[in-house]
């Protein structure tokens, strides 16, 4: 049985890795927000706005509580997931863990072109957003250091890349 859950900062290529790799372990994917968004109808967005993070926190663990009770499954968590509740101890507890570890700067240009869909960067300009994810880094490592598996998720920016990081993951998780 294969349960494996991708943790990291956005823009670290959780749904880009898990998708590729679910397809190559041959096991469903599932992308931890949109579980949340087909299940609530509503963009992780319009949640936040609506609901603030305090109750997207609460949603967010329940629904990944319902995803860790599947059997062989790739799931990409959202960015803050690890860092609220007991939410590391319980991945930990049920599957395997791998913490997309990638530098500031490649983070930041991912995140630049991509941070409309993520209302934690809404209206940064890019100095703010430099300094705020080398902060939130700081603030997240001790939880996603508790991940099993530490993997350098710094080359997703091709479908070769993307395939070679695929076999690597492979490698690590030997399987
Ligand atoms: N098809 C692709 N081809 C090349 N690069 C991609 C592709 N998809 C994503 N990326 C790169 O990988 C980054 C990680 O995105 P994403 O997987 O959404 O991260 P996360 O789910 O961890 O927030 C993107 O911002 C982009 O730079
Ligand atoms: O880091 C975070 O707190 C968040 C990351 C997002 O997921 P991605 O890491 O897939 O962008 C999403 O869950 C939400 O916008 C909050
Ligand atoms: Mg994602």
């Amino acid at each position: 049985m294969i349960r494996i859950f991708l943790t990291g900062y956005m823009g670290a290529g959780k749904t880009t890795l898990g998708k590729a790799f679910a397809r190559e372990m041959n096991v469903p994917f599932i992308d931890l927000d949109w579980y949340i968004e087909e299940r609530f109808h509503k963009s992780i967005r319009e949640l936040f706005t609506e609901r603030g993070e305090a109750s997207f926190r609460e949603l967010e663990r329940n629904m990944l509580h319902e995803v860790g009770e599947f059997e062989d499954v790739v799931v990409s968590t959202g960015g803050g997931t690890p860092c609220f509740f007991d939410n590391m101890e319980y991945m930990n507890g049920c599957g395997q863990t791998v913490f997309l570890d990638v530098h500031p700067d490649i983070l930041f240009r991912r995140l630049r072109v991509a941070k409309q869909q993520r209302p934690i960067l809404q209206g940064k300009t890019d100095e703010d957003l430099r300094t705020f994810i080398v902060e939130a880094l700081d603030k997240r490592e001790p939880f996603y250091s508790q991940a099993r598996y530490r993997f350098d998720a710094g080359y997703l920016e091709s479908r070769s890349q993307i395939s070679e990081s695929v076999q690597r993951l492979r490698q690590l998780l030997g399987l």
